[in-house]
């Protein structure tokens, strides 16, 4: 099976779904974010923060890239939709899933968050903003799921039954 890239919002859920994915379809599940964490030996906050986040997109590229396309569940940061090649890739070699989720119940489930730069940092009305300019490139996702008034278990379901009913 192609791999399956998980992508959406700030807290749309992609890693924790991913996780359960992974368990359930029996496949090794991997977080762009904690890759990166683990490889440039920092957290995300410290690579934005000493480093800017030039370098972290750069990073989530080359990343991208060097992890494997065939059986795997791959859960991707927010922003890796930014970047053209980063979409094209990810359409090309595996099953985008689009994690979608309403900009009220991401502020909900990130409101004790302090993981994020992007959302330390921003005002609400600018992370509104930041989500509508990201909105068309996630509907370029081969599949989009809404999670807003979903549990993670119902949404692995989806997933899942979607996976073996499609042409996937
Ligand atoms: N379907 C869901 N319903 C309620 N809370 C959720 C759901 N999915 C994730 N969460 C919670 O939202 C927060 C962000 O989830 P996370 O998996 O880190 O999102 P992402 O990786 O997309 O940023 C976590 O506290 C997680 O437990
Ligand atoms: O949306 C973004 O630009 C980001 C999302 C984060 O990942 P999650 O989507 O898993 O929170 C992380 O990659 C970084 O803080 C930037
Ligand atoms: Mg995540």
């Amino acid at each position: 099976m192609k791999a399956i890239y998980l992508t959406g919002f700030m807290g749309a859920g992609k890693t924790t779904v991913g996780k359960r994915l992974g368990e359930v379809l029996q496949l090794p599940v991997i977080d762009t974010d904690a890759y990166i964490e683990q490889q440039v030996g920092k957290t995300i906050a410290d690579i934005f923060a000493e480093e800017g986040e030039g370098v972290f997109r750069a990073y989530e590229r080359e990343v991208l890239k060097k992890l494997p396309t065939e059986h795997i569940v791959i859960t991707t940061g927010g922003g890796i939709v930014i970047q053209e090649e980063n979409r094209r890739f990810m359409s090309n070699h595996g099953i985008v899933i689009y994690l979608h989720c309403e900009l009220h119940e991401l502020f909900r489930r990130l409101a004790d968050d302090a993981t994020r730069p992007l959302l330390m940092e921003n005002k609400q009305s600018q992370m509104k903003q930041l989500f509508e300019q990201r909105l068309p490139w996630y509907r370029q996702a081969h599949i989009t799921i809404d999670t807003t008034n979903r549990t993670v278990d119902d949404i692995v379901e989806t997933i899942v039954s979607l996976l073996k009913s499609s042409r996937f």
